[in-house]
């Protein structure tokens, strides 16, 4: 008996929809409802290893070849993911739209704008981590060049509202990985010269996977996609996929939410590395390409840190042999593990700070979402101070 809620209508008419008129093959799964991670997959019975889960034919994916999104005519100088989410939005009014069961499905736009920062008010984003809010910067002149490739061709009404973001972050949220070119060329060859960010596709039912450290198999060729059992499941267990080795401020701008548990977290110390820094010191850095991305995991500082902390400790002649392979700095650990310890109070003065400010914010999910990553960032900074000390 599982723990998860059964489907409610308009999910099992988007799965009839799938399986009976897009080929959709579903095999030992199901879509349900998760409590916090909206739907996602649990097996309906025991499953085994290499099981193939769903198989996704080609022709029911949609990609920058579908014939709706090729008949706009979008520019090619935006990115396949601003064109995608274009096209959901034209034809968002068209109640013949043939994938309308599916989109049924997606979050709402309430949803997605209070889970990803991307449109988040000003208070709530100054609080983001220092990398959150760079790869939030990223994400907000990626979405402001595809906006300005398709400034010509799409309405500003339509482009500069809100469901274009919604349906950019659709895309973002939901694509899979598919390099194949449209079918009927003679040679179905991957594209070698694609930018891989460009490989999207949405893919009907696999898009119900949650994301783990890791999970199923996901895997691709020309007649379709499909995913994999990665090991052995009991009936009612809840199935990932992997959508990559990300940090969870990165799960947070991409995907709106953060992993109770993740072991590919790191959080980024270069606000309180490169302050300490002369400008020659950072000169040798930039000579030796360790000028910056400066990291902490759960259990120790990046090999980049160490060896641009120890410039604070070593005499220039002595850094460079050391940066050089030619000096063994075993002498300076204790002098470099202090300088690593102020550096850290310094970010858990920080923290603290932040949790105060995160404390006075009004109950709304981004202030949940806020707390919750600073906390993580509080518990990784701590383990490593305790263990310095
Ligand atoms: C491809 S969709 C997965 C299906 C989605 N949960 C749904 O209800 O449609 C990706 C989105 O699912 C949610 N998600 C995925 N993995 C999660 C996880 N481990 N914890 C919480 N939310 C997760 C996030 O909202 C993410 O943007």
């Amino acid at each position: 008996m599982s723990a998860y809620n059964p489907l409610d209508a308009t999910h099992q008419a988007f799965v009839d929809w799938a399986t009976s008129s897009q080929g959709v093959i579903i095999n030992g799964i199901q879509a349900a409802r998760i409590p916090g991670r909206g739907h996602g997959i649990i097996s309906s019975r025991r499953i085994k290893k290499d099981e193939r889960l769903v198989f996704v034919p080609s022709k029911a994916l949609i990609t920058i070849n579908s014939e709706f999104v090729k008949s706009l005519k979008l520019p090619n100088q935006c990115t396949v993911h601003g064109r995608l989410a274009a096209a959901l939005m034209l034809v968002h009014s068209d109640d013949s739209r043939s994938y309308l069961p599916w989109e049924q499905t997606w979050p709402t736009m309430e949803e997605l704008m209070q889970s990803i920062p991307l449109q988040w008010s000003r208070n709530h984003v100054d609080l983001l981590s220092q990398s959150a809010k760079a790869l939030r910067e990223k994400q907000t002149s990626k979405l402001t060049k595809d906006r300005d490739a398709l400034r010509h061709i799409v309405p500003p009404e339509l482009l500069d509202s809100d469901l274009y973001v919604y349906f950019w972050l659709v895309v973002n949220t939901r694509c899979f990985f598919w390099d194949y070119p449209p079918p009927g060329r003679k040679r179905f060859k991957r594209r070698k010269t694609q930018n891989v960010d460009d490989c999207m596709a949405l893919c009907p039912f696999a898009d119900y996977f949650n994301h783990a450290e890791d999970g199923c198999d996901f895997d691709s060729n020309p007649s379709g996609c499909w995913i994999t059992a990665d090991r052995d499941y009991d009936a009612g267990d809840e199935l990932f996929v992997s959508y990559g080795k990300h940090s969870n401020d990165f799960l947070l701008v991409e995907y709106g939410f953060v992993l109770p548990q993740n072991k590919w977290d790191t959080i980024k110390l270069d606000d309180y590395i490169l302050p300490k820094l002369t400008a020659s010191q950072k000169d040798v850095l930039q000579e030796f390409s360790l000028f910056g991305d400066y990291t902490l995991d759960s259990s120790q500082i990046c090999y980049r840190s160490q060896a641009t902390l120890l410039g604070l400790v070593l005499p220039k002649a002595k850094w460079r042999r050391f940066l050089n392979g030619e000096y063994d700095s075993e002498h300076e650990q204790p002098a470099m593990d202090k300088k690593c310890l102020t550096i850290l109070l310094q970010y858990q003065d920080d923290i603290g700070k932040n949790l105060r400010a995160i404390e006075q914010l009004q109950k709304c999910p981004e202030k949940d979402a806020l707390a919750e990553r600073w906390k993580q960032i509080e518990t990784m900074v701590h383990n490593t101070v305790q263990r310095l000390r």
